[in-house]
C-alpha cells in the first residue's frame, strides 16, 4: 500500500505504529520512568529562535560538513545507534544501512543489532556506505574486545563508547509488557556465546533487565576507556556525556569525539536536554575535538539551531525507526531526505549560505528567556 502524504516526522511516527506490534511500538517508544526527559529533549528546542537575516541571495546552500578526520558528509545528520531493529521490518539493519546510503548519511551499529556487524559491514560495502560501532563493555572484558575486533575486520570506521548505561533505566511500558526480544529474531552479535545470549521470550519482569545487571559492567569508568584505547587504532568516540567538567575528563582520556546525549531520555530521566547540555561541552571542548548531539532532533530547524550552537552535526533515534517501520530502506532514506530538505529550507529561509556561515554568525539564534 502506498503510504499517504507523510510531510513530517511525526507524520512517519504515526504511521509507523500501525505497523508495530504493542511490544515493540512501546520499546521504540519509551522514555524512563516519567519520561520527563524524553519530553524535555522535544520541548527544549522551542526555547531557542531562530534571528533570520535577510536579501542574501539563498539560491545556493551549501549544508555539508567536514564529519570527522576530514571525511565529510553532505548534510550533518547521522542515524544514532538503536538495538533490535528487525522488530521494525523483516531486513532490520539491513535496511537501515542501505537507507543511510541513498541518502549519504552514516549509521552506528548497536551492540544489540539483530543483524551481526559482519553481515551489516559486507552490506555497507556493497551500497557504499559509512559505519561506526557502538559498544557496551561486558563484565567479560574478552566479549567486549571480541566485539571490537569484529567491528573493526567489518569494516567500521569509528567506535562509540556508550557511557550512559553503567546499568539499565526503568522503563515502565516494557516492565507490564515482560519485554524480552521475540522468539524468532537474534542477538546477534552473540550467537556464538551463550553466556552473553539474551533471555528469549517473557521471563520475569523484563528479560531485558535481567541480562544488562548479568552481563553489563556497572563498574565502568574513565580506565575502561583508556583500556579500550589499547585495544585499538580506530578513533574513540564517547556517546552519553551530558557536562562540561565530564567533557574535560573525556579529552584527558583521548577521545576523539563527544556525542551529547542522555540516550533519548531513556536512561536517568529528569536530566537537562541534551540541546541544554550542548553549551557547556562546546565551551569545555572549545573546538578541540568534534561535538555531536542527539535526542529530541525532529526537524530542519533542530538541526539548524543545534549547528548554530556549534555542534557538528546531530544524530537521530527514534526517526530512523519511523522510517523503518513505515516502509524499510525506503522510509529511512525518506526520512533522512525530509530532514535534509526540511535543513536547507531552514537554512534558506533564514538567510545562511553554509553551515560555516551559521557557525560564525554569534546572533544567528537567542534563548527565550533573553529577549
Ligand atoms: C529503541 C531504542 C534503542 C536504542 N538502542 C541503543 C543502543 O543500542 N545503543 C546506544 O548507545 N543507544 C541506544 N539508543 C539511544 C539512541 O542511540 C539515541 O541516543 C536516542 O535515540 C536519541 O534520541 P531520539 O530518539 O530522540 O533521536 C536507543 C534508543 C532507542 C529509542
Ligand atoms: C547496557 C544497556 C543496554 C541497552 C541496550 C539497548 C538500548 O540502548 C536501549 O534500549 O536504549
Amino acid at each position: 500500500m502506498t503510504p499517504p502524504a507523510l510531510l513530517t516526522l511525526d507524520d512517519y511516527r504515526k504511521f509507523s505504529e500501525k505497523n508495530l506490534v504493542k511490544l515493540a511500538r512501546d520499546y521504540y517508544e519509551s522514555g524512563a520512568e516519567q519520561e520527563e526527559s524524553l519530553r524535555r529533549n522535544i520541548s527544549a528546542f522551542n526555547n531557542l529562535l531562530i534571528r533570520p537575516r535577510c536579501l542574501r541571495s539563498v539560491e545556493n546552500i551549501d549544508t555539508s560538513i567536514d564529519w570527522l578526520n576530514g571525511k565529510k558528509s553532505v548534510f550533518p545528520v547521522g542515524i544514532a545507534p538503536t538495538a533490535f531493529q528487525k522488530m521494525a521490518t523483516l531486513d532490520g539493519e539491513l535496511s537501515t544501512v542501505r537507507g543511510a546510503a541513498a541518502s549519504n548519511s552514516i549509521m552506528i551499529c548497536s551492540s544489540w543489532s539483530t543483524t551481526s556487524v559482519e553481515d551489516i559491514g559486507k552490506e555497507a560495502k556493497i551500497v557504499g556506505a559509512t559505519i561506526w560501532f557502538q559498544l557496551y563493555v561486558y563484565k567479560d572484558r574478552a566479549i567486549t574486545e571480541s566485539l571490537i575486533h569484529r567491528a573493526e575486520a567489518a569494516g567500521v570506521e569509528a567506535l562509540v563508547l556508550t557511557v550512559d548505561t553503567p546499568v539499565l533505566g526503568r522503563r515502565l511500558k516494557d516492565t507490564y509488557n515482560k519485554f524480552s526480544l521475540p522468539k524468532h529474531l537474534k542477538f546477534a552479535n552473540f550467537e556464538s556465546n551463550t553466556q552473553a545470549e539474551m533471555p528469549k521470550g517473557h521471563v520475569g519482569e523484563s528479560g531485558f533487565m535481567q541480562y544488562v545487571s548479568s552481563q553489563i559492567d556497572p563498574s565502568l569508568d574513565w580506565n575502561t576507556l583508556k583500556w579500550i584505547r589499547t585495544k585499538t587504532n580506530l578513533p574513540v568516540i564517547v556517546k552519553g556525556v551530558m557536562r562540561g567538567d565530564d567533557a574535560l575528563l573525556a579529552l584527558e582520556a583521548g577521545v576523539d569525539g563527544i556525542i551529547v546525549s542522555n540516550h533519548g531520555g531513556r536512561q536517568m530521566d529528569c536530566t537537562v536536554a541534551t540541546i541544554e547540555s550542548l553549551p557547556e561541552v562546546l565551551r569545555a571542548v572549545d573546538n578541540r575535538i568534534p561535538v555531536w548531539m542527539d535526542g529530541g532532533v525532529r526537524n530542519g530547524r533542530d538541526i539548524l539551531k543545534a549547528v548554530a550552537l556549534g555542534a557538528r552535526g546531530v544524530f537521530v533515534g527514534r526517526p530512523v525507526l519511523w522510517g523503518l517501520a513505515t516502509s524499510g530502506s525506503a522510509g529511512v532514506s525518506a526520512v533522512l531526505g525530509l530532514l535534509q530538505s526540511e535543513f536547507y529550507h531552514a537554512l534558506q529561509l533564514s538567510g545562511f549560505r553554509s553551515i560555516k556561515e551559521l557557525q560564525n554568525d554569534k546572533h544567528a539564534i537567542v534563548h527565550c528567556s533573553k529577549l
